[in-house]
């Protein structure tokens, strides 16, 4: 792949016509390089989550440019977002696990679209990337057995295990007490930075950003700091973290 994982230039996005139009991306540009973790953060209503979703082909984009994993999104059809989408882990803040299937079963169930993959391989890799997030004894358990932070995990395993170029991370750790919250950030990134997965994340949760290799702050809409990798590393926590939405 040239360039980076994630390359944004100029994105302007709105809600809404006429007379109802609201911008709520202005201009942003952004980059995050392989391997590299990113915290978007920024008052509640700065536009971090729609940012987020443009990145991950969820929604069409409006303006200005976005290439993911190499795929330009401005003017790319359903069927380009849809293929893009699978070679991207999602992690949020509800772990959003099915509590009908085990642990294994839930991360089993992201490799199916991998068609060269059968049920055994699946499930086999499941279990290693549970291991690998520290549930080798819990693979069997339904997400109820679990406890928040364990389920947390779950869904990292799930995120990582089809091996994706890119991760995005809405509030992972909303749900998590500070400890758990902290535990399922760090697994997250030395599992990404090992297998050089860039990772974008989403937080107004001031306890996990000295986690990040950079921070970008955004306000009403523009990012305000920490747009390229060249930028500086994270500042101190209350001056980077904006004011809490
Ligand atoms: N589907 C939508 N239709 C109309 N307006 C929306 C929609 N989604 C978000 N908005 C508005 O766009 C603005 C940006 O929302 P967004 O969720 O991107 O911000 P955010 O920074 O992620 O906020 P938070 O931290 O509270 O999640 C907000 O004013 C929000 O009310």
């Amino acid at each position: 792949m040239l360039g980076d994982p994630v390359e944004l230039d100029g994105v302007t996005f709105a809600y809404g016509d006429g007379a109802l139009r609201r911008e709520v991306l202005r201009d942003v540009s952004l980059r995050v390089a392989p391997g590299e973790i990113v915290i978007l953060t920024g008052p509640s209503g700065s536009g971090k989550t729609t940012l987020l979703t443009l990145v991950g082909a969820l929604r069409a984009m409006q303006a200005g440019s976005c290439r993911v994993l190499g795929q330009e999104l401005s003017g790319a059809s359903e069927a380009v977002r849809v293929g893009l989408r699978r070679q991207i882990g999602f992690i949020f803040q509800s772990h959003n696990l099915l509590g009908f299937l085990t642990a294994r079963q839930n991360v089993a169930m992201a490799l199916e679209l991998d068609g060269a993959m059968h049920e055994p391989e699946r499930l086999a890799r499941a279990g290693e990337m549970l291991r690998a997030v520290g549930l080798a004894e819990e693979v069997e358990k339904l997400p109820g057995q679990l406890s928040g932070g364990q389920r947390q995990r779950v869904a990292v395993a799930r995120a990582l295990a089809g091996s994706p170029g890119l991760i995005l991370a809405d509030e992972p750790t909303a749900a998590l007490d500070r400890v758990s919250g902290g535990e399922v950030v760090r697994l997250l990134r030395d599992l990404a930075r090992s297998r050089g997965t860039a990772i974008l994340l989403v937080t107004h949760d001031p306890r996990i950003l000295d986690l990040a290799d950079r921070i970008v702050t955004m306000e009403d809409g523009r990012v305000v700091a920490g747009a390229s990798p060249g930028d500086a590393l994270p500042g101190p926590a209350g001056n980077a973290a904006g004011a809490p939405g």
